[in-house]
């Protein structure tokens, strides 16, 4: 559904230029559900305006469904924004009309698309619990069901594509976990592929995948276990976006995740921080293979798989990016 790869964004403003985008790869399968994780400034939102057709890659390659977001024209950028793909902002009030009603702010955009549908705008409001508030101004509306409306607001042109911005940022805990069931059970019945971009990370534990983006970069990815999902099949882990094997069953979202470091095409990955810092290294360190396994040290530290097959130094990027010739992607 979603296939990025290498992609960039520069922000320029004034004689400065901001990289939010570094070279990104991400896929997202048809169907899924899944969340993007970073801090401030990692790029989140960046990724998300580009992948709504809000803003332009500046280079690399986005694509979602038959859709090529670089290669678009004017014409095509509307239709794709309005029959593709739905958008959820934190902040409500760039969805809704306050002085309309629910069921008046679900219609608009069917309005606007030239397909009014009464019957599934209130369709709409009861998948999302606000059957007993249709006929409710905006205003008469608390922020939790605000958002509700929001959510069936992004979904009245059956989009295939759901992006969610901070879904649950402005909302308390409890109405954040319903909104995300919300999410759920709209994913299992439409198929709706959904994006969910936050840094909460209790969001983790409701969606099949999570991806970290840090520095404008998916470096580490976590897939819902099999017996976490009530034996759902695990979505395929797709070769294209090159993720390598398990690394360490660090559960940093709890027991219900497998922790998998992201490799992209020409065999790049991310060292955590905590392992360049614990093998104090600076700049470079000794790369072996055994044949199966693939160990990474600091430098002038003798490991017996040095000895190994294929066995060769390479150079550690300064973001923390070791860059090699994909063979740990093959190594099991
Ligand atoms: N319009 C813009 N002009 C210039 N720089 C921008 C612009 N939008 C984002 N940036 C910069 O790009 C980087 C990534 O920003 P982005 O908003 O994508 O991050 P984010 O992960 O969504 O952050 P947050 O969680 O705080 O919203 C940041 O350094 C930010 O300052």
């Amino acid at each position: 559904m979603i296939h990025c790869e290498g992609l960039v964004k520069i922000f320029k403003t004034d004689d400065v230029e901001v990289v939010a985008l570094q070279g990104l790869n991400l896929t997202v399968e048809q169907g899924e559900m899944m969340a993007i994780i970073g801090n401030s400034g990692s790029g989140k939102s960046s990724l998300l305006n580009i992948l709504g057709g809000l803003d332009k890659p500046s280079a690399g390659q986005a694509v979602v469904g038959k859709w090529d977001l670089l290669k678009m024209s004017k014409d095509q950028l509307v239709t794709y924004k309005r029959s593709e793909v739905g958008f959820i902002w934190q902040n409500n009030a760039r969805n809704l009309v306050p002085y309309l009603t629910a069921l008046q702010n679900v219609e608009l955009p069917m309005l606007i698309g030239g397909k009014a549908d009464r019957t599934y705008a209130k369709e709409l409001l009861r998948a999302v619990g606000l059957e007993h508030r249709m006929g409710n101004r905006l205003t008469q509306l608390s922020g939790g069901e605000q958002q509700r409306v929001a959510i069936a607001i992004a979904l009245a042109n059956r989009p295939r594509l759901l992006l969610a911005d901070e879904p649950t940022g402005s909302v308390d805990s409890a109405t954040g976990e319903r909104i995300l069931d919300i999410f759920r059970e709209l994913n299992r019945k439409t198929g709706v592929t959904i994006v969910i971009v936050t840094h909460d990370l209790s969001v983790a534990d409701k969606v099949d995948r999570v991806v970290a983006i840090r520095d404008g970069l998916t470096s580490t990815e976590w897939i819902m276990r099999q017996s976490a999902r009530d034996n759902e099949a695990i979505t395929g882990i797709d070769k294209d976006s090159g993720i390598v094997h398990d690394l360490t069953e660090r559960p940093i979202f709890g027991a219900r995740h497998e922790e998998f470091v992201v490799v992209d095409r020409v065999g790049r990955l991310q060292i955590p921080q905590a392992y360049l810092e614990a093998m104090n290294v600076e700049g470079k360190v000794v790369l072996s293979f055994d044949g199966t396994i693939v160990t990474i040290g600091p430098p002038g530290v003798p490991t017996e798989s040095r000895e190994g097959f294929g066995r060769e130094e390479r150079s550690h990027t300064e973001d923390g990016g070791v860059s090699g010739s994909g063979e740990s992607r093959r190594s099991g």
